[in-house]
């Protein structure tokens, strides 16, 4: 199935685009979106996270109605890692991720099982009952990871998901990330280019526009992929002027 569809999207904040036109399809598997600073990678997960609203186009998630009045049903489908994300430091690891749980609508039966595997899969099984404020930085984002797959989504929205983490732990979460894209769409937003090479496809993003689509390969176009991206956004910038 297609997970996203997006037609003619753009978003405005005032006189600012955030993004403008953007006609993209996603399915199953890993999506990086680059981009430089600004160039609208948030806003996109936010729209797909269903908390900002276009203000032009429309966005088609998981065969749900572009706009539905109720959009309980497809949050509880999808899972969230902002870029920051709110945390209470005397709650546990699992306290936190069951909040969330409850949030999205588990049913109460699944609710501690789902939790439980969740915080094994991103490797903190053994610091379940841990307050949040005794856990390390890099741990800390790995709840909050923990937290977006608690409901199984079927759309996993991740934004900056390795920002804090080491780099043995980033490559343990490149590897959950090959894994929950198996069955699932999966899109993150990322700076590096580590992550990027673990996306099945990346889209750039440049000032709110698309400027490339394709697999990091194409992307790389046979050199370093650093290179092949600095090279998309020059060509773009170069188009522009
Ligand atoms: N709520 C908002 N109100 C006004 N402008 C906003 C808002 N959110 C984002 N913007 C603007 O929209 C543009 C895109 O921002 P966005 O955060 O999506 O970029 P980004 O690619 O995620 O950047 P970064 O890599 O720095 O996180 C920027 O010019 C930003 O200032």
């Amino acid at each position: 199935m297609t997970a996203i569809e997006i037609q003619d999207l753009a978003v405005r904040f005032g006189r600012r685009r955030a993004l403008d036109a953007i006609t993209a399809d996603f399915g199953t598997g890993v999506h990086g979106l680059l981009g430089p600073n600004g160039a609208g990678k948030s806003t996109l997960i936010r729209v797909l996270a269903t908390l900002t609203a276009p203000s032009g186009g429309s966005v088609r998630l998981l065969g749900h109605p572009p706009a539905g009045a109720d959009l309980r049903p497809l949050r509880r489908e999808i899972g969230y890692l902002p870029q920051e994300f709110g945390w209470y430091p005397r709650f546990t690891a699992r306290e936190f991720v069951e909040h969330f749980g409850w949030l999205k609508e588990v049913p109460a039966a699944e609710l501690m099982p789902a939790v439980d595997r969740a915080l094994r899969r991103v490797g903190l099984g053994d610091r379940a009952d841990e307050k949040l404020k005794r856990l390390s930085g890099g741990m800390r984002r790995r709840v909050g990871i923990a937290q977006a797959i608690v409901n199984d989504p079927g759309l996993l929205l991740l934004d900056e998901p390795t920002a804090g983490l080491d780099p043995e732990q980033q490559d343990e979460f490149r590897e959950l990330l090959r894994e929950l894209g198996r069955d699932r769409c999966v899109v993150l937003a990322t700076h590096l280019m580590s992550d990027a090479k673990a996306c099945d496809q990346v889209l750039v993003l440049d000032a709110g526009r698309p400027v490339f689509r394709g697999t990091p390969a194409e992307l790389a176009d046979g050199g370093d992929l650093a290179d092949g991206y600095r090279a998309v956004l020059g060509a773009s910038r170069a188009g522009a002027a």
